[in-house]
């Protein structure tokens, strides 16, 4: 196994630029996929989540290379003209792209068998595959709607109009994309806003879309068959990437980093707005706008944190963050509550009951509800000495191996390469600031 340990750090310093936004990233080499010309992308992230879309794309029949500078460059065939790809397309460990690859296949008149490995292959896919049905596309695979699923996509798709009953971009995302090959315009309509990387990206490959504010949600519509112009764009630095080395700051005494370039659309701040409000000294520098998205510098200082009660409709914004931000709770002064977090035990391990598990094993005083944790921390740094079962989930082993840095004892996690699906150079840049991140057994 690829145990990675991580031990007492004396702070951290430097500047750094953390990869490529991983939803953006998908979304990039789908859209360059489809539209006509050559799209050139800078800054994808090269993680195993986004190169699994990238050869799904390929096998779809657009032309995805890479060149020596880093830039990736795309020939799109245009919407409508995806062809049955010959194999079945692996998606690894990413749900962010089986989920919108089935959306943008099912309006298709071919079939596609969708597999990944075992984490992927027991996640929820009802919730895509019962409004695809709606626009006339086919599954079939396992009673229960797990991958591996065949798709037998529709030639003749209607538009429809849907109530997402769960807050996920990943669902409306595929609506979206099974959209844009149906004639006539589809209707979404969110209760709860979601990450909108997807709208934005259609805005700037010039489909017709709008999005207007419905209650305390969005309706959004897609009208179908554009045709649309390669771009040319650069993708931000993940906000969920960066939450790693903002924790570690915050919790290591006499840190102070800078990560250049972070993606802070709104949609997505849900963590830092947390951690302000829990006390942290984060700065945002240089606020500017990439490609049509806000992106900025952030300066993050070692900080005393106190407890909050986190707002239950934040949830969305900062969905992703849970893990790394339990960890910051076990620094504050306080009870910190999460609730309304449900969607946590659907992703790719249940990270409810694996966060309280391992919180538990290094000494963290934890609770555990249906759709959350109440955290108490405490000026005492946490005993540590565990060794934390990853369950093939890249943000357990980040969030852990960025707690031994503060604990009495080293953090061991059992599989470290999960950490290539989302921030491959997660190890070589938390070194860099001045963490003691290594393969077990390895002296310094
Ligand atoms: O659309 C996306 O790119 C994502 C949406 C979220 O999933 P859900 O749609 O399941 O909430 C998030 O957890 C995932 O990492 C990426
Ligand atoms: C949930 C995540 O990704 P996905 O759903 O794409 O597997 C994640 O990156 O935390």
């Amino acid at each position: 196994m690829n145990q990675l340990l991580s031990s007492a750090t004396d702070n951290l310093k430097g500047t750094v630029n953390v990869p490529g936004d991983k939803s953006i990233s998908h979304r990039a080499l789908i859209m360059g996929s489809l539209a006509i010309g050559e799209t050139l992308v800078a800054g994808l992230l090269e993680g195993e989540d986004v190169l699994n879309t990238a050869a799904a794309m390929r096998a779809l029949g657009a032309d995805i290379r890479k060149d020596e500078d880093g830039t990736w460059h795309i020939h799109g065939v245009g919407v409508g003209a995806l062809h049955e790809p010959e194999g079945a397309l692996d998606m690894g460990n990413s749900g962010t792209g089986a989920r919108l690859l089935m959306g943008l296949i099912s309006t298709y008149p071919f079939s596609t068998t969708f597999i990944g490995d075992a984490s992927l292959s027991s996640r929820p896919m009802k919730r895509v595959t019962d409004p695809l049905e709606s626009f006339g596309a086919e599954f079939h695979g396992s009673e229960n709607g797990t991958l591996p699923l065949t798709v037998r996509g529709t030639g003749m798709p209607v538009p429809i109009s849907y109530d997402v009953p769960v807050a996920s971009a990943q669902v409306k995302s595929a609506i979206m994309l099974a959209a844009l090959n149906t004639p006539g315009t589809t209707t979404i309509f969110e209760k709860k806003p979601t990450r909108d990387h997807t709208e934005r990206m259609f805005s700037f490959f010039g489909v017709d879309t709008t999005t207007t504010p419905k209650d305390s949600g969005r309706v959004i519509t897609v009208t179908g068959q554009p045709e649309l112009t390669a771009r040319n764009l650069t993708v931000p630095g993940d906000p969920s990437s960066a939450a790693f080395p903002v924790v570690a700051a915050l919790i290591t005494p006499g840190s102070d980093i800078t990560i250049r370039n972070v993606g802070l659309n709104p949609d997505r701040t849900g963590l830092f707005i947390t951690l302000k409000e829990m006390g942290a000294d984060i700065e945002f520098v240089n606020e500017r706008e990439d490609c049509g998205e806000p992106v900025a510098d952030l300066r993050v200082r070692h900080s005393r944190l106190k407890a909050i009660t986190v707002p239950q409709d934040r949830a969305p914004s900062m969905i992703d963050e849970y893990p790394i931000l339990c960890i910051a709770a076990a620094f504050a002064d306080g009870t910190t509550m999460m609730r309304g977090a449900e969607e946590l035990r659907v992703k790719e391990s249940d990270r409810i009951a694996i966060m309280v598990k391992g919180l538990r094993a290094c000494g963290i005083d934890v609770e555990e509800f249906d759709d959350g944790m109440a955290i108490t921390g405490s000026r005492e740094k946490p005993a540590g000495g565990a060794v934390i079962e990853t369950h093939l989930d890249h943000r357990i082993a980040m969030s852990f191996l960025t707690l031994g840095l503060q604990s009495e004892q080293p953090v061991t996690v059992d599989d470290g390469s999960v950490i290539e699906t989302s921030f491959p150079i997660f190890r070589e840049l938390m070194n860099g600031l001045g963490a003691n991140i290594h393969p077990a057994g390895e002296n310094k």
